[in-house]
Protein backbone atom coordinates (compact mmCIF):
# COMPACT_ATOMS: atom_id res chain seq x y z
CA UNK A 1 0.00 0.00 0.00
CA UNK A 2 2.80 2.19 0.45
CA UNK A 3 4.29 1.43 -2.28
CA UNK A 4 0.92 2.78 -4.32
CA UNK A 5 0.78 5.80 -2.46
CA UNK A 6 4.62 7.03 -3.14
CA UNK A 7 4.30 5.64 -7.18
CA UNK A 8 0.97 8.11 -6.71
CA UNK A 9 2.79 11.08 -5.31
CA UNK A 10 5.70 10.83 -7.64
CA UNK A 11 3.15 10.75 -10.49
CA UNK A 12 1.57 14.55 -9.35
CA UNK A 13 5.00 15.70 -8.83
CA UNK A 14 6.02 14.29 -12.04
CA UNK A 15 2.76 16.08 -13.59
CA UNK A 16 2.72 19.45 -11.86
CA UNK A 17 6.83 19.55 -13.23
CA UNK A 18 5.25 19.01 -17.12
CA UNK A 19 2.41 21.65 -16.13
CA UNK A 20 5.12 24.18 -15.01
CA UNK A 21 7.42 23.36 -18.68
CA UNK A 22 4.01 23.56 -20.53
CA UNK A 23 3.47 27.25 -18.89
CA UNK A 24 6.98 28.27 -18.81
CA UNK A 25 7.47 26.80 -22.92
CA UNK A 26 4.20 27.64 -24.39
CA UNK A 27 2.70 31.17 -24.55
CA UNK A 28 -1.23 31.66 -22.95
CA UNK A 29 -2.54 31.82 -26.47
CA UNK A 30 -1.37 28.78 -28.06
CA UNK A 31 -2.28 27.12 -24.58
CA UNK A 32 -6.26 27.99 -25.27
CA UNK A 33 -5.81 27.55 -28.70
CA UNK A 34 -4.89 23.97 -27.89
CA UNK A 35 -7.72 24.13 -25.35
CA UNK A 36 -10.45 24.93 -27.86
CA UNK A 37 -9.22 22.19 -30.16
CA UNK A 38 -8.98 19.66 -28.18
CA UNK A 39 -13.08 20.78 -26.91
CA UNK A 40 -14.23 20.47 -30.80
CA UNK A 41 -12.53 17.75 -31.39
CA UNK A 42 -14.13 15.66 -28.26
CA UNK A 43 -17.63 17.57 -29.30
CA UNK A 44 -17.39 16.49 -32.60
CA UNK A 45 -17.67 13.13 -31.13
CA UNK A 46 -20.25 13.87 -28.89
CA UNK A 47 -23.94 12.63 -29.20
CA UNK A 48 -25.53 16.20 -28.33
CA UNK A 49 -25.26 20.01 -29.81
CA UNK A 50 -24.94 22.62 -27.65
CA UNK A 51 -26.28 26.51 -28.57
CA UNK A 52 -25.26 29.28 -26.59
CA UNK A 53 -27.60 32.13 -25.39
CA UNK A 54 -25.51 35.05 -23.98
CA UNK A 55 -27.02 37.36 -21.73
CA UNK A 56 -25.52 40.66 -23.97
CA UNK A 57 -25.75 40.71 -27.15
CA UNK A 58 -23.66 43.73 -29.08
CA UNK A 59 -24.32 46.65 -27.14
CA UNK A 60 -27.65 45.52 -25.83
CA UNK A 61 -29.21 43.23 -23.63
CA UNK A 62 -30.64 39.87 -25.17
CA UNK A 63 -33.81 39.09 -25.25
CA UNK A 64 -33.82 35.32 -25.87
CA UNK A 65 -31.58 34.79 -22.67
CA UNK A 66 -34.37 37.17 -20.61
CA UNK A 67 -37.08 35.07 -21.87
CA UNK A 68 -34.78 31.72 -21.54
CA UNK A 69 -34.58 32.76 -17.85
CA UNK A 70 -38.47 33.63 -17.37
CA UNK A 71 -39.58 30.53 -18.99
CA UNK A 72 -37.18 28.10 -17.26
CA UNK A 73 -37.84 29.55 -13.83
CA UNK A 74 -41.27 28.83 -14.36
CA UNK A 75 -41.73 25.62 -16.89
CA UNK A 76 -38.43 23.37 -16.40
CA UNK A 77 -37.92 20.99 -13.85
CA UNK A 78 -34.84 21.59 -12.11
CA UNK A 79 -32.03 19.34 -11.95
CA UNK A 80 -31.80 17.24 -8.43
CA UNK A 81 -29.84 19.88 -5.94
CA UNK A 82 -30.06 23.07 -8.36
CA UNK A 83 -30.33 26.03 -6.79
CA UNK A 84 -33.23 29.11 -7.41
CA UNK A 85 -32.47 32.84 -7.41
CA UNK A 86 -35.96 34.12 -5.73
CA UNK A 87 -36.54 37.66 -7.40
CA UNK A 88 -39.63 40.39 -8.21
CA UNK A 89 -39.05 42.49 -10.82
CA UNK A 90 -40.17 46.01 -11.01
CA UNK A 91 -43.88 46.42 -11.35
CA UNK A 92 -44.45 42.66 -10.95
CA UNK A 93 -47.38 41.57 -8.47
CA UNK A 94 -45.92 38.43 -8.55
CA UNK A 95 -42.26 36.52 -7.62
CA UNK A 96 -40.29 34.43 -10.02
CA UNK A 97 -37.17 31.61 -9.87
CA UNK A 98 -33.62 32.20 -11.88
CA UNK A 99 -31.19 29.46 -12.24
CA UNK A 100 -28.25 29.90 -10.29
CA UNK A 101 -24.67 30.19 -11.72
CA UNK A 102 -23.67 26.36 -13.18
CA UNK A 103 -26.97 24.62 -12.41
CA UNK A 104 -29.24 23.07 -14.37
CA UNK A 105 -32.68 21.80 -15.27
CA UNK A 106 -34.17 19.53 -17.51
CA UNK A 107 -37.21 20.16 -20.18
CA UNK A 108 -38.66 18.44 -23.00
CA UNK A 109 -40.27 19.47 -26.12
CA UNK A 110 -42.31 17.50 -28.54
CA UNK A 111 -40.56 14.18 -26.68
CA UNK A 112 -37.60 15.49 -27.38
CA UNK A 113 -35.26 15.94 -23.96
CA UNK A 114 -33.05 19.16 -23.18
CA UNK A 115 -30.75 20.11 -20.56
CA UNK A 116 -30.30 23.65 -19.79
CA UNK A 117 -27.11 24.69 -17.97
CA UNK A 118 -26.80 28.41 -16.29
CA UNK A 119 -22.89 29.17 -17.06
CA UNK A 120 -21.51 32.11 -15.38
CA UNK A 121 -18.07 33.07 -15.69
CA UNK A 122 -15.91 36.14 -14.27
CA UNK A 123 -15.31 38.60 -17.13
CA UNK A 124 -11.51 39.67 -18.70
CA UNK A 125 -10.57 43.56 -17.08
CA UNK A 126 -12.94 45.83 -19.19
CA UNK A 127 -11.05 49.22 -21.01
CA UNK A 128 -12.65 52.29 -20.94
CA UNK A 129 -16.57 52.01 -22.01
CA UNK A 130 -19.14 54.60 -21.65
CA UNK A 131 -21.32 51.43 -21.17
CA UNK A 132 -20.36 49.18 -18.51
CA UNK A 133 -20.45 45.70 -19.04
CA UNK A 134 -21.48 43.22 -15.88
CA UNK A 135 -18.77 42.05 -14.11
CA UNK A 136 -19.63 38.25 -14.73
CA UNK A 137 -20.05 36.67 -18.05
CA UNK A 138 -23.78 34.75 -18.45
CA UNK A 139 -24.74 32.63 -20.99
CA UNK A 140 -27.67 29.46 -21.06
CA UNK A 141 -26.19 26.50 -22.81
CA UNK A 142 -28.50 24.76 -24.24
CA UNK A 143 -27.88 20.66 -24.81
CA UNK A 144 -29.92 18.28 -27.21
CA UNK A 145 -29.32 15.32 -29.14
CA UNK A 146 -28.29 15.66 -32.06
CA UNK A 147 -30.54 13.77 -33.97
CA UNK A 148 -33.64 16.09 -32.03
CA UNK A 149 -32.09 19.30 -33.64
CA UNK A 150 -34.77 19.03 -36.65
CA UNK A 151 -37.20 18.33 -34.28
CA UNK A 152 -36.79 21.19 -31.62
CA UNK A 153 -35.31 24.33 -33.26
CA UNK A 154 -36.60 26.40 -34.51
CA UNK A 155 -40.01 25.47 -32.57
CA UNK A 156 -38.67 24.72 -29.49
CA UNK A 157 -37.32 28.45 -29.44
CA UNK A 158 -40.69 30.03 -30.56
CA UNK A 159 -42.03 27.89 -27.51
CA UNK A 160 -40.10 29.18 -25.20
CA UNK A 161 -40.57 33.23 -26.58
CA UNK A 162 -44.44 32.80 -26.31
CA UNK A 163 -44.40 30.84 -22.80
CA UNK A 164 -41.92 33.87 -21.78
CA UNK A 165 -44.26 36.53 -23.10
CA UNK A 166 -47.09 34.99 -22.04
CA UNK A 167 -45.83 34.65 -18.00
CA UNK A 168 -44.69 38.21 -18.20
CA UNK A 169 -47.80 39.59 -18.72
CA UNK A 170 -49.31 37.38 -16.36
CA UNK A 171 -47.34 38.47 -13.88
CA UNK A 172 -46.85 41.79 -14.66
CA UNK A 173 -50.09 44.80 -13.59
CA UNK A 174 -52.20 45.02 -16.90
CA UNK A 175 -52.30 48.42 -18.77
CA UNK A 176 -54.84 50.51 -19.45
CA UNK A 177 -54.79 52.39 -22.72
CA UNK A 178 -56.31 55.80 -23.53
CA UNK A 179 -56.59 57.95 -26.51
CA UNK A 180 -56.99 61.05 -24.52
CA UNK A 181 -54.70 63.21 -27.65
CA UNK A 182 -56.84 61.75 -30.43
CA UNK A 183 -54.87 59.76 -32.51
CA UNK A 184 -51.96 62.55 -32.31
CA UNK A 185 -48.36 60.32 -31.53
CA UNK A 186 -46.60 61.25 -28.60
CA UNK A 187 -42.58 61.94 -28.56
CA UNK A 188 -42.11 57.68 -28.91
CA UNK A 189 -44.73 57.81 -31.55
CA UNK A 190 -47.77 56.01 -29.53
CA UNK A 191 -50.90 57.44 -29.52
CA UNK A 192 -51.97 55.76 -26.34
CA UNK A 193 -51.21 56.76 -22.74
CA UNK A 194 -50.91 53.90 -20.57
CA UNK A 195 -51.67 53.97 -17.18
CA UNK A 196 -51.79 50.65 -14.26
CA UNK A 197 -55.29 48.95 -14.90
CA UNK A 198 -56.07 47.71 -11.44
CA UNK A 199 -60.28 47.04 -11.55
CA UNK A 200 -61.38 44.19 -8.58
CA UNK A 201 -63.91 43.11 -11.13
CA UNK A 202 -63.78 39.75 -11.73
CA UNK A 203 -66.55 37.19 -12.92
CA UNK A 204 -66.52 35.79 -9.43
CA UNK A 205 -67.58 39.14 -8.01
CA UNK A 206 -70.03 40.26 -11.42
CA UNK A 207 -73.33 40.01 -10.21
CA UNK A 208 -75.18 38.07 -13.31
CA UNK A 209 -77.25 34.29 -13.88
CA UNK A 210 -74.33 31.67 -13.00
CA UNK A 211 -74.92 30.16 -15.93
CA UNK A 212 -75.06 32.75 -18.65
CA UNK A 213 -71.54 33.92 -17.05
CA UNK A 214 -70.40 30.15 -17.53
CA UNK A 215 -71.10 30.63 -20.81
CA UNK A 216 -69.16 33.84 -20.99
CA UNK A 217 -66.16 32.26 -19.83
CA UNK A 218 -66.16 29.52 -21.61
CA UNK A 219 -66.62 31.34 -24.93
CA UNK A 220 -63.54 33.47 -23.66
CA UNK A 221 -61.38 30.49 -23.13
CA UNK A 222 -61.91 29.17 -26.00
CA UNK A 223 -61.36 32.03 -28.06
CA UNK A 224 -57.76 32.56 -25.87
CA UNK A 225 -57.17 28.75 -26.50
CA UNK A 226 -57.85 28.96 -29.92
CA UNK A 227 -55.01 29.96 -32.26
CA UNK A 228 -54.79 26.45 -33.96
CA UNK A 229 -58.66 26.70 -34.58
CA UNK A 230 -58.53 30.09 -36.01
CA UNK A 231 -55.59 29.17 -38.51
CA UNK A 232 -57.15 26.32 -39.75
CA UNK A 233 -60.58 27.58 -40.43
CA UNK A 234 -59.07 30.72 -42.22
CA UNK A 235 -60.28 33.25 -39.52
CA UNK A 236 -59.03 36.27 -38.26
CA UNK A 237 -57.97 35.71 -34.43
CA UNK A 238 -60.25 38.52 -32.69
CA UNK A 239 -63.91 38.21 -31.11
CA UNK A 240 -66.68 41.19 -30.76
CA UNK A 241 -68.76 41.05 -27.89
CA UNK A 242 -71.69 43.53 -27.59
CA UNK A 243 -72.58 44.52 -24.10
CA UNK A 244 -75.89 46.11 -24.02
CA UNK A 245 -78.52 46.82 -21.33
CA UNK A 246 -79.65 49.89 -19.12
CA UNK A 247 -77.02 51.78 -17.23
CA UNK A 248 -75.95 50.44 -14.06
CA UNK A 249 -76.25 46.72 -14.97
CA UNK A 250 -72.44 45.84 -15.06
CA UNK A 251 -71.17 46.70 -18.57
CA UNK A 252 -68.33 48.26 -17.79
CA UNK A 253 -67.63 45.58 -15.24
CA UNK A 254 -67.90 42.74 -17.31
CA UNK A 255 -65.05 44.22 -19.53
CA UNK A 256 -62.88 44.19 -16.53
CA UNK A 257 -63.93 41.11 -15.59
CA UNK A 258 -62.94 39.71 -19.24
CA UNK A 259 -59.65 41.38 -18.98
CA UNK A 260 -58.93 40.07 -15.36
CA UNK A 261 -59.93 36.56 -16.18
CA UNK A 262 -57.63 36.53 -19.64
CA UNK A 263 -55.08 38.75 -18.44
CA UNK A 264 -55.06 41.35 -21.32
CA UNK A 265 -54.83 44.87 -21.75
CA UNK A 266 -57.18 47.00 -22.29
CA UNK A 267 -57.76 49.81 -24.82
CA UNK A 268 -60.36 52.42 -24.11
CA UNK A 269 -60.82 53.75 -27.16
CA UNK A 270 -62.56 57.11 -27.03
CA UNK A 271 -63.89 57.83 -30.70
CA UNK A 272 -65.01 61.36 -29.68
CA UNK A 273 -61.14 61.82 -29.31
CA UNK A 274 -60.61 60.63 -33.41
CA UNK A 275 -60.20 62.88 -36.22
CA UNK A 276 -60.67 60.59 -39.54
CA UNK A 277 -61.01 56.94 -40.25
CA UNK A 278 -57.28 57.24 -41.20
CA UNK A 279 -56.48 58.31 -37.20
CA UNK A 280 -58.67 55.41 -36.58
CA UNK A 281 -56.34 52.66 -38.54
CA UNK A 282 -53.42 54.25 -37.11
CA UNK A 283 -54.71 53.79 -33.44
CA UNK A 284 -55.31 50.35 -34.20
CA UNK A 285 -52.44 49.12 -35.40
CA UNK A 286 -50.35 50.18 -32.39
CA UNK A 287 -52.28 47.75 -30.36
CA UNK A 288 -50.69 44.88 -29.21
CA UNK A 289 -52.10 41.52 -29.60
CA UNK A 290 -53.47 39.50 -26.18
CA UNK A 291 -56.09 42.69 -25.71
CA UNK A 292 -59.20 44.54 -25.63
CA UNK A 293 -60.48 47.22 -27.37
CA UNK A 294 -63.09 48.71 -26.07
CA UNK A 295 -65.72 51.27 -27.61
CA UNK A 296 -67.84 52.08 -24.60
CA UNK A 297 -71.19 53.92 -25.61
CA UNK A 298 -71.32 53.50 -29.04
CA UNK A 299 -74.62 55.04 -29.82
CA UNK A 300 -73.04 58.55 -28.34
CA UNK A 301 -69.97 58.01 -29.87
CA UNK A 302 -70.52 59.07 -33.49
CA UNK A 303 -73.33 59.25 -36.03
CA UNK A 304 -73.83 55.58 -37.21
CA UNK A 305 -76.66 55.50 -39.25
CA UNK A 306 -76.95 52.63 -41.79
CA UNK A 307 -74.56 53.22 -44.16
CA UNK A 308 -77.46 53.42 -47.05
CA UNK A 309 -79.44 55.94 -45.10
CA UNK A 310 -75.69 57.85 -44.78
CA UNK A 311 -74.72 57.54 -48.16
CA UNK A 312 -78.08 59.12 -49.14
CA UNK A 313 -78.16 61.91 -46.57
CA UNK A 314 -74.69 62.69 -47.17
CA UNK A 315 -73.88 66.24 -48.04
CA UNK A 316 -71.80 66.52 -51.48
CA UNK A 317 -68.68 65.47 -51.40
CA UNK A 318 -66.79 67.98 -49.84
CA UNK A 319 -63.26 67.28 -49.22
CA UNK A 320 -62.01 67.97 -45.88
CA UNK A 321 -58.39 67.85 -44.53
CA UNK A 322 -57.56 65.28 -41.88
CA UNK A 323 -55.62 66.60 -38.64
CA UNK A 324 -52.66 64.42 -40.22
CA UNK A 325 -51.78 67.94 -41.98
CA UNK A 326 -53.12 68.45 -45.30
CA UNK A 327 -53.79 64.85 -46.99
CA UNK A 328 -57.39 64.46 -47.83
CA UNK A 329 -59.35 62.10 -45.92
CA UNK A 330 -61.39 60.13 -48.93
CA UNK A 331 -63.98 58.78 -46.28
CA UNK A 332 -64.05 61.58 -44.27
CA UNK A 333 -65.34 63.12 -47.61
CA UNK A 334 -68.51 60.71 -47.79
CA UNK A 335 -69.35 61.58 -44.11
CA UNK A 336 -73.13 62.34 -43.76
CA UNK A 337 -74.28 65.79 -43.20
CA UNK A 338 -75.34 64.67 -39.01
CA UNK A 339 -71.48 63.59 -38.92
CA UNK A 340 -69.65 66.86 -40.69
CA UNK A 341 -68.02 67.73 -37.38
CA UNK A 342 -66.70 64.59 -37.00
CA UNK A 343 -64.98 62.26 -39.82
CA UNK A 344 -65.76 58.69 -38.24
CA UNK A 345 -67.77 57.42 -40.06
CA UNK A 346 -69.43 53.48 -40.01
CA UNK A 347 -67.88 52.40 -42.79
CA UNK A 348 -64.49 53.23 -41.26
CA UNK A 349 -65.55 51.43 -37.88
CA UNK A 350 -66.55 48.53 -39.83
CA UNK A 351 -63.56 48.61 -41.67
CA UNK A 352 -61.74 48.71 -37.39
CA UNK A 353 -63.34 45.59 -36.60
CA UNK A 354 -63.29 43.10 -39.47
CA UNK A 355 -62.16 45.07 -42.43
CA UNK A 356 -58.39 43.92 -43.34
CA UNK A 357 -56.66 46.17 -41.35
CA UNK A 358 -58.42 44.74 -38.17
CA UNK A 359 -56.24 41.67 -38.78
CA UNK A 360 -53.12 43.45 -38.88
CA UNK A 361 -52.65 41.89 -35.18
CA UNK A 362 -54.01 38.84 -33.33
CA UNK A 363 -55.84 37.81 -29.99
CA UNK A 364 -58.13 40.84 -30.02
CA UNK A 365 -61.21 41.17 -28.73
CA UNK A 366 -63.45 44.11 -29.46
CA UNK A 367 -66.30 45.68 -27.40
CA UNK A 368 -68.82 47.34 -27.82
CA UNK A 369 -71.46 48.82 -24.98
CA UNK A 370 -74.17 50.25 -25.49
CA UNK A 371 -77.61 51.52 -23.49
CA UNK A 372 -79.58 51.39 -26.70
CA UNK A 373 -79.04 48.84 -29.15
CA UNK A 374 -81.73 49.69 -31.35
CA UNK A 375 -80.10 52.62 -31.96
CA UNK A 376 -77.15 50.93 -34.05
CA UNK A 377 -76.68 49.60 -37.36
CA UNK A 378 -77.73 45.88 -38.05
CA UNK A 379 -74.40 46.30 -39.96
CA UNK A 380 -72.28 46.92 -36.97
CA UNK A 381 -73.82 43.98 -35.32
CA UNK A 382 -73.44 40.97 -37.88
CA UNK A 383 -71.50 38.41 -36.69
CA UNK A 384 -67.90 38.47 -37.37
CA UNK A 385 -68.04 42.04 -35.94
CA UNK A 386 -69.98 41.07 -33.02
CA UNK A 387 -70.20 37.55 -32.32
CA UNK A 388 -71.67 37.21 -29.12
CA UNK A 389 -74.58 39.96 -27.67
CA UNK A 390 -74.61 39.98 -23.86
CA UNK A 391 -77.81 41.41 -22.56
CA UNK A 392 -77.01 42.90 -19.11
CA UNK A 393 -80.31 42.62 -16.98
CA UNK A 394 -81.66 44.34 -14.05
CA UNK A 395 -81.02 42.43 -10.86
CA UNK A 396 -82.50 38.75 -11.29
CA UNK A 397 -82.44 36.51 -7.69
CA UNK A 398 -79.11 34.44 -8.54
CA UNK A 399 -77.28 37.91 -9.20
CA UNK A 400 -78.61 39.70 -5.87
CA UNK A 401 -77.19 36.34 -4.43
CA UNK A 402 -73.96 37.21 -5.85
CA UNK A 403 -74.29 40.63 -4.26
CA UNK A 404 -75.37 39.82 -1.30
CA UNK A 405 -72.13 37.38 -0.75
CA UNK A 406 -69.94 40.19 -2.20
CA UNK A 407 -71.26 43.03 0.44
CA UNK A 408 -72.71 40.93 3.43
CA UNK A 409 -70.46 37.89 4.21
CA UNK A 410 -67.66 39.14 5.58
CA UNK A 411 -70.21 40.18 8.57
CA UNK A 412 -69.43 37.16 10.94
CA UNK A 413 -72.38 37.67 13.16
CA UNK A 414 -74.74 37.09 9.98
CA UNK A 415 -77.18 34.42 11.50
CA UNK A 416 -78.92 33.86 7.93
CA UNK A 417 -79.91 30.44 9.02
CA UNK A 418 -82.42 32.42 11.46
CA UNK A 419 -86.24 32.14 10.77
CA UNK A 420 -86.51 36.00 10.15
CA UNK A 421 -83.40 35.87 7.48
CA UNK A 422 -85.51 33.28 5.61
CA UNK A 423 -88.24 35.44 5.34
CA UNK A 424 -86.49 38.39 4.27
CA UNK A 425 -84.95 36.12 1.33
CA UNK A 426 -87.96 34.54 0.61
CA UNK A 427 -89.17 38.42 0.14
CA UNK A 428 -86.34 39.21 -1.81
CA UNK A 429 -86.69 36.47 -4.22
CA UNK A 430 -90.65 37.47 -4.46
CA UNK A 431 -89.84 41.42 -5.08
CA UNK A 432 -86.62 41.55 -7.48
CA UNK A 433 -87.98 40.89 -10.44
CA UNK A 434 -91.06 43.99 -9.78
CA UNK A 435 -89.05 46.14 -8.81
CA UNK A 436 -86.17 46.59 -12.15
CA UNK A 437 -83.18 47.60 -9.82
CA UNK A 438 -79.84 47.82 -11.15
CA UNK A 439 -77.22 45.83 -9.50
CA UNK A 440 -75.32 49.02 -9.29
CA UNK A 441 -78.62 50.21 -7.02
CA UNK A 442 -78.53 47.21 -4.98
CA UNK A 443 -75.37 47.45 -4.41
CA UNK A 444 -75.68 51.08 -3.73
CA UNK A 445 -78.27 49.84 -0.52
CA UNK A 446 -76.27 47.27 0.70
CA UNK A 447 -72.98 49.43 1.32
CA UNK A 448 -75.36 52.01 2.91
CA UNK A 449 -76.52 49.36 5.27
CA UNK A 450 -73.51 46.37 5.88
CA UNK A 451 -72.66 48.65 8.49
CA UNK A 452 -76.15 47.98 10.69
CA UNK A 453 -75.59 43.89 9.93
CA UNK A 454 -76.00 41.21 7.42
CA UNK A 455 -80.03 41.24 8.83
CA UNK A 456 -80.72 44.50 8.64
CA UNK A 457 -79.44 45.48 4.81
CA UNK A 458 -81.57 42.84 3.79
CA UNK A 459 -84.13 44.22 5.46
CA UNK A 460 -83.63 47.51 4.09
CA UNK A 461 -83.04 46.35 0.69
CA UNK A 462 -86.28 44.23 0.77
CA UNK A 463 -88.32 47.70 1.66
CA UNK A 464 -86.49 49.39 -1.58
CA UNK A 465 -87.98 46.45 -3.87
CA UNK A 466 -91.35 46.87 -2.67
CA UNK A 467 -91.09 50.57 -3.09
CA UNK A 468 -89.63 50.88 -6.28
CA UNK A 469 -92.24 47.70 -7.51
CA UNK A 470 -95.43 49.99 -6.13
CA UNK A 471 -94.35 52.79 -8.15
CA UNK A 472 -94.12 51.02 -11.71
CA UNK A 473 -97.44 50.86 -12.99
CA UNK A 474 -99.45 48.03 -11.74
CA UNK A 475 -99.94 45.61 -14.57
CA UNK A 476 -96.08 45.32 -15.16
CA UNK A 477 -95.19 45.33 -11.13
CA UNK A 478 -98.12 42.92 -9.78
CA UNK A 479 -97.30 40.47 -13.09
CA UNK A 480 -93.67 40.56 -12.25
CA UNK A 481 -94.29 40.26 -8.61
CA UNK A 482 -96.69 37.39 -8.56
CA UNK A 483 -94.35 34.82 -10.69
CA UNK A 484 -95.98 35.75 -14.25
CA UNK A 485 -99.33 34.78 -14.63
CA UNK A 486 -100.78 35.07 -17.47
CA UNK A 487 -97.38 36.67 -19.05
CA UNK A 488 -95.04 33.51 -18.03
CA UNK A 489 -95.27 32.33 -21.02
CA UNK A 490 -94.17 35.26 -22.75
CA UNK A 491 -91.53 35.62 -20.54
CA UNK A 492 -90.19 32.37 -21.45
CA UNK A 493 -89.79 33.47 -25.13
CA UNK A 494 -88.12 36.72 -24.27
CA UNK A 495 -85.72 34.39 -22.22
CA UNK A 496 -85.06 31.85 -24.98
CA UNK A 497 -84.52 35.08 -27.63
CA UNK A 498 -82.22 36.39 -24.86
CA UNK A 499 -80.26 33.44 -24.45
CA UNK A 500 -80.07 33.02 -28.44
CA UNK A 501 -78.81 36.09 -29.04
CA UNK A 502 -75.92 34.90 -26.27
CA UNK A 503 -75.07 32.55 -28.03
CA UNK A 504 -71.92 32.71 -30.09
CA UNK A 505 -72.24 32.89 -33.33
CA UNK A 506 -69.70 31.53 -35.57
CA UNK A 507 -71.62 31.03 -38.99
CA UNK A 508 -73.67 33.23 -41.31
CA UNK A 509 -73.74 37.11 -41.01
CA UNK A 510 -77.91 36.89 -42.35
CA UNK A 511 -78.74 34.56 -38.97
CA UNK A 512 -76.85 37.65 -36.55
CA UNK A 513 -79.20 39.99 -37.86
CA UNK A 514 -82.60 38.57 -37.60
CA UNK A 515 -82.07 37.84 -34.07
CA UNK A 516 -80.96 41.25 -33.64
CA UNK A 517 -84.26 42.65 -35.22
CA UNK A 518 -86.09 40.42 -31.90
CA UNK A 519 -83.23 42.07 -29.66
CA UNK A 520 -84.46 45.52 -30.66
CA UNK A 521 -88.33 44.58 -30.47
CA UNK A 522 -87.13 42.99 -27.09
CA UNK A 523 -85.96 46.39 -25.27
CA UNK A 524 -88.39 48.41 -27.21
CA UNK A 525 -90.71 47.18 -25.02
N1 LIG B 1 -73.56 42.92 -12.62
C1 LIG B 1 -72.88 43.54 -11.64
N2 LIG B 1 -72.14 42.84 -10.77
C2 LIG B 1 -71.47 43.45 -9.80
N3 LIG B 1 -71.47 44.77 -9.60
C3 LIG B 1 -72.19 45.52 -10.44
C4 LIG B 1 -72.91 44.95 -11.50
N4 LIG B 1 -73.54 45.94 -12.16
C5 LIG B 1 -73.21 47.06 -11.57
N5 LIG B 1 -72.40 46.85 -10.53
C6 LIG B 1 -71.84 47.85 -9.63
O1 LIG B 1 -72.33 49.10 -10.06
C7 LIG B 1 -71.30 49.97 -10.48
C8 LIG B 1 -71.60 50.47 -11.88
O2 LIG B 1 -71.53 49.38 -12.78
P1 LIG B 1 -70.96 49.50 -14.26
O3 LIG B 1 -70.15 50.73 -14.40
O4 LIG B 1 -70.31 48.22 -14.59
O5 LIG B 1 -72.31 49.66 -15.04
P2 LIG B 1 -72.53 49.94 -16.58
O6 LIG B 1 -73.51 48.94 -17.08
O7 LIG B 1 -71.23 50.01 -17.27
O8 LIG B 1 -73.22 51.36 -16.56
P3 LIG B 1 -73.23 52.48 -17.74
O9 LIG B 1 -74.15 51.98 -18.81
O10 LIG B 1 -73.76 53.68 -17.05
O11 LIG B 1 -71.82 52.65 -18.19
C9 LIG B 1 -70.02 49.19 -10.44
O12 LIG B 1 -69.05 49.90 -9.74
C10 LIG B 1 -70.34 47.91 -9.72
O13 LIG B 1 -69.85 47.97 -8.42
MG1 LIG C 1 -70.17 51.57 -18.18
Amino acid sequence: MREYWTSLASLMGAVAFLQGVVHAVFPAELRAAVARLLGRATRAFSPYCYFDVTETEGMGTNEIYDAVQLYLSSSAAPAAGARLTLSRPHNASSFTFGLAASDRVLDAFRGAAVTWEHVVAPRQAQGFSWRPLPEEKRRFTLRIRRGDRGVLLPAYLDHILAAAADIRRRSQDRLLYTNARGGAMDARGLPWDPVPFKHPSTFDTLAMDPERKAAIMADLRDFADGSAFYERTGRAWKRGYLLYGPPGTGKSSMIAAMANHLGYDVYDLELTEVGSNAELRKLLMKTTSKSIIVIEDIDCSVDLTNRATAAAAAQPPKPRASIDGGAIDQDAAAAPAGAAARSITLSGLLNFTDGLWSCCGSERIFVFTTNHIEKLDPALLRSGRMDMHIFMSYCTFPALKILLRNYLDDDSSASSSSAAAAATMAGLETWIDAAEITPADVSEVLIKNRRNGREQAMEQLLEVLKARAEKRPPSAAAGNATGGGDNEEEEEEEEEEKRALESPKEGGGEDGQDEETEAKKQLSE
